[in-house]
């Protein structure tokens, strides 16, 4: 029940204010008719990404197929959470443990350092995000797993094309970030093609949610919510004409969950770039301003923010992963804008929720 609510509090919170002509739930029902229920193992599932991943299967097998994994304590009134572990994907032991004690068939591996957080302790990054993707492909190969590892536009740097960027191209990043995603995606795709290990990815975008983010370049985006309704004012750390590319929180959700179950046949390739809007810290701020007309923006430019978000893409090419296995976004800015102030509104009234704690 208390995913429904979850996800019943995004769909009533769009109807309040600007309907969508699909329910945003069709798509996660239509693909749980079709599919067996999974036994999943989520790792990093208190952060951004990974609370709403352990909702969203729920919501669509009951709560006996997702078993949550971290290295941090639950806070206190957490909601949404059952089954949860104790995991530090440094230890290759452990992760084979809660896979063979747990029976899971599916590992959706969160955990990582994000971009900023990244370029503050390297040795953690290298760490948490290269070793912590080797035991997860190593065990992977072991039980004969499915795996879902993200990239993310990180992936790419400053020589690669910064327009409509395709899924082939320079893939030379200058952050530890991006290149520990890049042996990320090399390393699946070799376990893939040397053991048969059902590997699959994705490079998302910056993803926007109604959860604090983990300390990426791209969270100006959701902190710009909660200060617009906090102090009516965001003081942004990237230039106003900064382009990224972008994705709603449920259509990222759903871009899992249906590359999860897509006939392996279908698959031309083991990455994917997804996205679904781009824009800049003006053109958020002009969005807001729609619906909070007296909303201010001002900036205070982080240099080392601004040279990561400089050497990423302005907006990607995702017709591939459209073509392959169907992928469609449904949320553009206005209606990201509209979804995050209703969810933010409604938090306010409620207990604390589970937030990132990278
Ligand atoms: N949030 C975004 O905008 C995007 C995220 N991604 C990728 O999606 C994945 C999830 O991202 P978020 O949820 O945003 O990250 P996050 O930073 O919010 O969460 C990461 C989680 O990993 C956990 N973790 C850190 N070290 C660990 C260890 N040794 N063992 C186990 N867990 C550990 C942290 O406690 C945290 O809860 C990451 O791989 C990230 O690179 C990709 C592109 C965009
Ligand atoms: C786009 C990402 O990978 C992430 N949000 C970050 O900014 O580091």
């Amino acid at each position: 029940m208390k995913n429904l609510r979850v996800f019943g509090r995004i769909h009533n919170a769009r109807r309040n204010y600007s309907p969508l002509p699909v329910d945003p739930l069709l798509r996660f029902k239509t693909i749980s008719q079709t599919q067996k229920a999974p036994r999943v193992l989520i790792t990093g599932s208190l952060g951004q990404l990974g609370r709403g991943l352990n909702s969203v299967y729920k919501y669509m097998y009951g709560s006996e197929c997702v078993v949550m994994s971290d290295i941090v304590r639950l806070p206190a009134n957490a909601t949404d959470v059952s089954d949860y572990n104790y995991l530090d994907i440094l230890n290759q032991g452990s992760i084979e443990e809660i896979v063979v004690n747990k029976n899971i068939d599916t590992i959706v591996h969160f955990s990582a350092l994000l971009s900023a957080v990244g370029e503050t302790n390297v040795p953690l990054a290298l760490q948490v995000n290269c070793r912590g993707v080797e035991n997860i492909l190593q065990v992977a190969a072991k039980h004969k797993l499915k795996v879902f590892i993200p990239s993310t536009i990180g992936a790419f740097g400053p020589t690669t094309p910064r327009e409509n960027t395709p899924d082939l191209t320079v893939q030379c990043p200058t952050t530890i970030y991006g290149v520990s995603k890049v042996y990320a995606e090399r390393l699946g795709e070799y376990f893939n093609h040397r053991f048969g290990v059902d590997f699959r990815s994705m490079r998302f975008p910056g993803i926007i949610s109604a959860t604090k983010p983990g300390g990426g370049t791209t969270d100006y985006a959701i902190q710009i919510f909660y200060d617009a309704l906090q102090k009516g004012k965001h003081t942004c750390y990237l230039r106003p004409d900064t382009r990224l590319p972008m994705m709603y929180d449920t259509d990222c959700m759903a871009s899992v969950i249906q590359l999860l179950a897509a006939d392996s046949q279908s698959l031309k390739r083991r990455t994917y770039n997804v996205t679904g809007f781009s824009f800049t810290p003006e053109e958020i701020a002009d969005a807001i301003r729609r619906v909070m007309p007296g909303f201010e923006i001002d900036y205070d430019i982080c240099p080392t923010r601004q040279s990561i978000a400089d050497s990423w893409p302005m907006s990607l090419d995702d017709s591939e992963a459209r073509k392959d296995w169907g992928w469609n976004p449904e949320y553009g800015l206005d209606e990201t804008v509209q979804v995050m102030f209703a969810l933010l509104r409604r938090e306010e009234d409620k207990p604390t929720k589970i937030v990132s704690t990278a």
